[in-house]
């Protein structure tokens, strides 16, 4: 399984294809716009979401309902386009730098210098605009046809935010997968504890009226992956490693560990590694999952626990850093229209659809995978394998 997305910040739209799902595979769309509407929430965000309502259109590889075994083609139209279209649209425009809302003031933190001293472009609008997280919307329609299939394989996948700015949000351990996935879709700061909400809340509501940014840490859950998946055996095929390379794809996303991740440094091997049991009913299981439902690029079976870091936003309202104007090579502190002041909460729900992706991709790359009720009868046979193994 592969996608790619195309598609700028305030173009007409974004596409999603996707190659490489089993036919006859149950599917609807309301399934992705579930997903896409997750993504725009989160106390925190810009005025751009007030604009935007993000609904997915099927334009290939569905009929009635099911996958044909073809690309899936997802089509997000972006509403604020209406009010981009002579500088987004196809049509040649004046030359006039005004008239097109020439870009040449670099955002530290942001792609834009890095982008026009590769591709050599004089108006960083081109490279801000296919930079822009607004692209996640395509990954989150991609991942949420992964999530599909996973459901259906026994596998649920569910994120939410750990952190902001410093404050940490209380313990989930004990949580189902359920109650972890009521949390992320009625929390507005995807947290259990009120208390905990109300003081991140407080905390992004401050930093936006100074005109500042803050990021934070996201975790995704997983439940029901079969031990087994992924491989040691290069480096390519490690499962663990694809997620983390994954999630550093997300934008603005600077870090990733699983499990206790950073803290097994500090930690004695005893104190690290989990102890390994055998019941009738569960087959092998760990009596502890410090590791995160990982161990040699491979799942344990054990829920998998992985966290991202999120720097903060880099276009700051009223607090702007020094940077130079490529035109003039004259100093310059910006000020901008609009911007996010956090987007952490959005951005769990961005990692949750693309790990998601990436188990999905695994899974479908280990099983026999052109006709979906084969690949799920792989996967009970291989359940009950391993068990008894
Ligand atoms: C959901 C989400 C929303 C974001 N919103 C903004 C934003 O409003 N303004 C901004 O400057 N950056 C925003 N970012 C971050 C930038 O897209 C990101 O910092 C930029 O692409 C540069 O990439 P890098 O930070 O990974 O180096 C957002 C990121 C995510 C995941
Ligand atoms: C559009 C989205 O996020 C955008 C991500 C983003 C950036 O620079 O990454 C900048 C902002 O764009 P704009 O200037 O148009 O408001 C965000 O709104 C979205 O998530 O749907």
């Amino acid at each position: 399984m592969r996608y790619l997305t195309a598609g700028e910040s305030h173009g007409k739209q974004l596409t999603t294809i996707i190659e490489g799902l089993p036919a006859q595979m149950p599917i609807t769309k309301e399934v992705i716009n579930e997903s896409l509407l997750r993504r725009q929430g989160g106390h925190g965000r810009g005025k751009r979401q007030q604009i935007e309502k993000d609904l997915v259109n099927i334009t290939g590889g569905v009929r009635h309902g099911y996958t044909l075994g073809s690309p899936i083609s997802l089509v997000i139209s972006n509403d604020d386009f209406k009010h981009w279209t002579n500088i987004m649209g196809e049509d040649p425009i004046s030359d006039d730098v005004e008239v097109r809302r020439i870009v040449s003031k670099p955002r530290p933190g942001h792609a834009d210098l890095n982008g026009a001293l590769k591709y050599g472009h004089r108006d960083m609008r081109n490279v801000l605009e296919r930079s822009s997280a607004r692209e996640t919307a395509a990954r989150v329609a991609a991942g949420a046809v992964a999530k599909t299939l996973l459901k259906q394989l026994g596998i649920e996948v569910v994120g939410y935010v750990k952190e902001i700015a410093g404050i940490r949000a209380k313990d989930m351990d004990s949580l189902s997968i359920e109650e972890r996935k009521s949390i992320s879709s009625e929390s507005p700061v995807m947290v259990l504890d009120k208390d905990v909400e109300k003081e991140m809340m407080d905390k992004i509501d401050e930093t936006k009226k100074i005109g500042d940014s803050i990021g934070g840490i996201c975790e995704v859950y997983v439940e029901g992956m079969p031990a087994g998946i992924g491989s040691y055996v290069h480096y390519d095929r490690k499962l663990d490693a694809r997620i983390a390379g994954s999630v550093m794809s997300i934008n603005a996303f600077k870090g990733v560990e699983f499990g206790i991740g950073f803290e097994a440094a500090r930690k004695n091997g005893s104190e690290v590694h989990d102890e390994i049991a055998w019941s009738e009913d569960k087959g092998y299981y760990r009596t502890t999952n410090r590791l995160g439902g990982f161990e040699g690029g491979m799942t344990s079976g054990m829920p998998i626990v992985v966290r991202g870091v999120m720097k903060p936003i880099p276009t700051l309202m009223l607090k702007p850093l020094q940077s130079v104007d490529i035109e003039t090579k004259e100093p310059f502190k910006a000020t901008v229209e609009r911007s996010d002041a956090c987007a952490v909460p959005a951005a769990s729900v961005v990692m949750e659809h693309i790990v998601a992706f990436e188990l999905a991709k695994a899974i479908t790359e280990q099983f026999p995978n052109d006709q979906f009720s084969k690949l799920k009868k792989a996967i009970d046979e291989y359940r009950e394998e391993i068990r008894c193994f």
